[in-house]
């Protein structure tokens, strides 16, 4: 029989103050005998029970708010999200090089506040050599912002950089006049608390709440200072009650991280295999990458009517979508999946990149990114190299690419010339998602980037097998069809799909031609054979299971 601690030991995700200890015993143990009778292992993670359990019946209580952000909470009792002061503080760091001035990251700051519900009172900036360990900016600086704190009656002030949690405590302590508080903020509390505004899914809110965890651990002990001053009088030897609050929090918040991850694990498997299945039916996947608020929802819904939101603001967007959509100007693939996903800032916090992992990798598996750069944007050139480098990041950055260039009616220029040298250059295409000039350039770049994903083909089809043709038809590029007295000789350019059909009647009698389709190819399409058997078993399990959704279908007519 299992004693109360051991209990918790091992089923510590199931110990829930809302149920009686006997009813929780009983329940695992229920649960503990049906798995030992069908022979599954009892470890927690591959439990899929236990997984249920945690998700959807009970969520471990801790004794803070965790699922609240603490700025938040402390700047409005009753949670609402009315809108604050607070004085901005820009750092540019000589040892850190940045493609962004300063005058673009303040202003960069500045909607960022904005979009976490704050209202940006004054600004001030330093350029430092390397930051300062106690307050990462000069002593001069701190009390020039306690200055503008008194002057304003404010108690906010956001940091453009990211503080450790020692800096934020010792900032705290030097900025707070007559005893009053003072909140503040880095630039990673301020995204994620846009984030955590803005995720809707259940997976964006796992990835959103992991994430603040993980930002949150080493600066727990800042929650409790309060009951740190009852040490003395509470008469408890060395150790206050405060103390004892932190290491059981810390405990709660540790393990909630690593059910978040074990969720967020099996989030990304399943997604895994979606993307597995996906490959073996003939729908390319192009996804829309590039910096926030550069207008990729917007080109979304110009493309196929999805009604995604829109905003004028930063990280509207942060569960991706995908939609099914026909573009009249596409022959080879005339349906594609289109995924709009969250954008991407300079600087962007690691535990955001390391939390979005699930998301991340969607755009990694994609076929072709879209990368969408906001052209009228004084900082497009900036954002477009911020950009890439995340894309490096997450192993995505030799994808097929098309770089498309938006807002072009808000270009300073004029608009021919900025279309004309998108045209002079490779992969490249200036559009206006608003008034829709420029799309049907996209569409023709898209269906040239979409063959370039074919892969050679040869192939003798006997005349018993002609059902293949019309599939055949539809899906390639043929240089050469001649109907022999053995078969159908045929030569060109096909889907993969098309390819692993025509695997068995595979004949090679120009090996000239075939070169010159494969160079027309990217090497990562060219199939091997060894991969024919285990794509065709797919081929066969997807066949049986007519488990295909019917999508949305939107329509683009240029
Ligand atoms: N003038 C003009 N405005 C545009 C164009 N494309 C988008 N916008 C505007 O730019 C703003 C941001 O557009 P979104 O489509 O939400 O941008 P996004 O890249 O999805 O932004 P996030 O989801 O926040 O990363 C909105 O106000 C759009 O109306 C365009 O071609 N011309
Ligand atoms: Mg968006």
């Amino acid at each position: 029989m299992l004693t109360g601690h051991a209990f918790t030991y091992i089923f510590p995700s199931v110990s829930s103050p809302s149920l009686s200890l006997k009813f929780q015993k009983k329940l695992c143990l229920g649960l503990f005998a049906f798995q030992h009778k069908r022979g599954c292992s009892l470890h927690r993670k591959n439990t899929p029970w236990l997984l249920f359990w945690r998700n959807y019946v009970t969520i471990p209580k801790v004794s803070a708010d965790f699922t609240r952000f603490d700025w938040r909470c402390s700047l409005t009792s009753s949670g609402e999200n009315k809108l604050q002061n607070c004085i901005i503080v820009g750092v540019d760091c000589i040892s850190e090089a940045s493609d962004f001035s300063l005058e673009e990251t303040m202003s960069e700051l500045q909607e960022l506040c904005q979009t976490a519900g704050l209202c940006v009172l004054a600004k001030t900036y330093q350029r430092l050599e390397t930051p300062n360990p106690v307050t990462f900016v000069g002593t001069g600086k701190v009390n020039e912002i306690r200055n503008l704190l008194v002057l304003h009656d404010c108690d906010t002030v956001v940091f453009d950089c990211e503080l450790s949690p020692s800096q934020q405590k010792n900032l705290e302590r030097k900025l707070a006049k007559d005893k009053q508080t003072v909140i503040v903020l880095d630039r990673t509390a301020l995204i994620l608390d846009i984030f955590a505004q803005h995720a809707k899914t259940r997976e964006g809110k796992l990835q959103v709440e992991l994430a603040l965890n993980q930002y949150r651990l080493p600066r727990l002990t800042r929650m409790w200072t309060h009951l740190e001053r009852q040490s003395g009088a509470g008469g408890v030897g060395l150790r206050g009650p405060g103390e004892t609050q932190i290491e059981s929090d810390r405990r709660l918040l540790s393990s909630r991280i690593s059910q978040l991850k074990d969720d967020l694990e099996y989030v990304r498997s399943h997604r895994a295999r979606q993307r597995k299945k996906r490959r073996h039916f003939e729908v390319p996947v192009v996804s829309l990458v590039g910096y926030t608020n550069a207008g990729k929802s917007t080109l979304l819904n110009a493309l196929t009517n999805a009604g995604v939101l829109v905003q004028d603001k930063l990280f509207a967007t942060l569960d991706p979508t995908t939609r099914r959509c026909r573009l009249s100007g596409l022959h080879v693939h005339p349906d594609i999946l289109m995924t709009d996903t969250v954008g991407f800032i300079q600087k962007l916090p690691t535990t955001l990149v390391a939390a979005f992992r699930a998301t991340l990798e969607e755009i990694a598996a994609a076929d072709i990114l879209l990368h969408v750069v906001d052209i009228s944007s004084p900082s497009s050139y900036s954002q477009q190299k911020a950009v890439m480098e995340v894309l490096r990041e997450i192993g995505a950055a030799e994808k097929n690419m098309v770089t498309v260039w938006n807002k072009i009616d808000r270009f300073q220029g004029s608009t021919d010339s900025i279309r004309l040298k998108a045209a002079q250059m490779d992969k490249h295409v200036a559009v206006s998602a608003v008034t829709g000039e420029g799309l049907q350039d996209l569409v023709y770049i898209l269906e040239e980037t979409l063959s370039s994903l074919l892969v050679p083909i040869q192939a003798l089809i006997p005349y018993n097998r002609c059902d293949l043709l019309p599939r055949i038809h539809q899906y390639s590029i043929l240089d050469v069809e001649d109907y022999r007295p053995d078969g159908i000789y045929i030569l060109g350019r096909s889907t993969r799909n098309v390819a692993l059909l025509l695997a068995e009647y595979r004949c090679v009698e120009d090996e000239e031609s075939l070169y010159l389709c494969s160079n027309h190819s990217s090497n990562e399409n060219s199939i091997d054979m060894e991969q024919v058997e285990e794509e065709q078993k797919w081929k066969r399990l997807a066949k049986g299971r007519h488990h295909q959704k019917a999508a949305r279908i939107g329509t683009y007519s240029v």
